[in-house]
C-alpha cells in the first residue's frame, strides 16, 4: 500500500475513535499497523496472547492488547519525505519546573547516600503546544527523523493517544533466541561517536547490564554479553551492551523479572520504584512502560516466490516478540503534548546536569512539535 493511503486509513480509524497502532522497527522501511475493528479494551494477561501490547510503568496496572487475529493488518514502505525543521528552537526554561526537578534529584541523591538504594531514575512531564494540524504528520516526521528508533503511534479511545521514537529494546524473542540490551548513560552528540564517558555514566550503565544478566539467568541458557559501545539516538549518545541467550521458559516470568529495568526505574527495583511513585509529582502511566509485537507469526522462508512450491512446503513460520521501552515519547491531549523525560541518578549525580539531560532528551519530541 502507498504511504498516503496508509496514513489515510489511520486517519479514518482515529476519526471513528477505533483503537490502532502504527509502528516501524529500528532500521526498517516497512511501517505496519493493526486496526482494531471495535472499541473494546483487550488486556494481555499472561503474554501467551498474540498482538501488540502497550504496558504501563507500574506492572500492578493493566497491559492493553490490540489483538492480532481480529484486527485488520496493513503495511506500507515509508517514503522518506524531507521535513524542514526550523533551526533547533530554544525553548524558554520553566524556572518553577527546573527548581522542582532539581529538588527531586537532590532528594534522590540523598536517599542513595543514606543507603536507601543504589540508583533511581527520576523523571518529569512537560506540556508543549502542538503546532502541526495532524498527529499523522507528527508520526511521519518521527519516522523520517529517527530511522534507527522504534517509532510508533498508538491509540485507544479508552486510554489515549501516544507517539514515540525509542532507542531501547526491552526484549526480542524469535523462536527461542532472545536478545536485549542494557542502555544507559547520556551525553549530547556533537559530531563523533568517539567520546569519553565519565565514571558516573559507566557505573549507571554497568548496573543495568548486571541486573539484566542476573534477572535472565534462571530462564535462559547460553547467556552472552557484548562489549560496551557508544550508540547514537537522535542528538544524544548512550552506552549500550547487547545481551543474547536461549530462552528456556515462557515469556511472562522473563518480562516480570526484567520490567522495569534499572535503565528506567532503579536498583534495587522495589525500593527505587516506591521512591518514584511517592516522589515524582505526576503519574508516569505508560512512559517507561513497554510496547510492541507479542507472539506474531512471521514468515522466515528464504524464497518468497509463491510459485516455488518446494520451498513453500517448508515455509518457516517463526513466533516473534519484539518489545521496546516506552521512552522519548509523548501523550497527545487535545492541542497539547505531554512530553516525558528522565535520567538515572547515582551517588555521583549533579542535580543541575540531570536537569540539563532532561532538557536535551525533551528535544527528541519537541523537534517535531515546534
Ligand atoms: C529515562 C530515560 O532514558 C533512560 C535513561 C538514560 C540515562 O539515565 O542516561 C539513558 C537511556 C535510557 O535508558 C528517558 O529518555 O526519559
Amino acid at each position: 500500500m502507498e504511504m498516503p493511503s496508509f496514513l489515510e486509513l489511520l486517519e479514518q480509524q482515529y476519526k471513528s475513535q477505533l483503537p490502532f497502532v502504527a509502528y516501524r522497527k529500528p532500521n526498517q522501511k516497512q511501517v505496519k499497523a493493526l486496526l482494531q475493528q471495535d472499541d473494546s479494551l483487550h488486556l494481555a494477561v499472561d503474554f501467551t496472547e498474540s498482538g501488540f501490547v502497550f504496558a504501563p510503568f507500574d506492572n500492578a496496572d493493566q497491559t492493553v492488547l490490540i489483538p492480532n487475529e481480529t484486527s485488520k493488518n496493513i503495511e506500507s514502505d515509508f517514503e522518506d519525505v524531507v521535513f524542514k525543521h526550523a533551526e533547533d528552537k530554544v525553548f524558554e526554561v520553566d524556572e518553577t519546573e527546573k527548581d522542582r526537578h532539581i529538588r527531586l534529584v537532590e532528594k534522590g541523591i540523598e536517599a542513595i547516600r543514606t543507603n536507601k538504594f543504589e540508583k533511581v531514575v527520576l523523571s518529569r512531564k512537560e506540556s508543549v503546544a502542538i503546532k502541526s494540524d495532524s498527529v499523522f504528520k507528527l508520526f511521519a516526521d518521527l519516522l523520517a527523523s529517527y530511522p534507527t528508533a522504534f517509532v510508533y503511534c498508538w491509540y485507544h479511545p479508552k486510554v489515549g493517544l501516544w507517539l514515540g521514537a525509542t532507542p531501547e529494546t526491552l526484549l526480542s524473542v524469535e523462536n527461542k533466541r532472545l536478545s536485549t540490551m542494557a542502555l544507559a548513560g547520556t551525553q549530547q552528540y556533537t559530531g563523533s561517536l568517539e567520546v569519553a564517558w565519565g565514571v558516573k555514566e559507566k557505573e549507571e550503565q554497568a548496573f543495568v547490564t548486571t541486573f539484566i544478566s542476573d534477572s535472565l539467568e534462571p530462564y535462559v541458557t547460553h547467556l552472552k554479553q557484548g562489549n560496551v559501545k557508544t550508540v547514537k539516538a537522535g542528538k544524544l549518545l548512550h552506552l549500550q551492551t547487547s545481551i543474547t541467550a536461549l530462552l528456556k521458559s515462557s515469556l511472562k516470568p522473563v518480562i516480570d523479572a526484567l520490567h522495569p529495568t534499572p535503565a528506567v526505574c532503579g536498583l534495587p527495583k522495589l525500593a527505587a520504584k516506591n521512591f518514584i511513585i511517592n516522589n515524582e509529582n505526576y503519574q508516569r502511566t505508560f512512559y517507561t512502560g513497554f510496547l510492541g509485537e507479542l507472539n506474531l507469526k512471521v514468515d522466515k522462508s528464504r524464497n518468497r516466490n509463491p510459485r516455488n512450491i518446494e520451498n513453500n512446503v517448508y515455509r518457516a513460520l517463526t513466533n516473534a516478540t519484539n518489545l521496546y521501552v516506552n521512552l522519548r515519547c509523548m501523550e497527545v491531549v487535545g492541542s497539547m503534548a505531554n512530553v516525558f523525560v528522565g535520567g538515572g541518578i547515582t551517588k555521583d549525580s549533579h542535580a543541575e546536569s540531570e536537569w540539563n539531560e532532561t532538557v536535551a532528551k525533551a528535544m527528541t519530541m519537541k523537534k517535531v512539535l515546534q
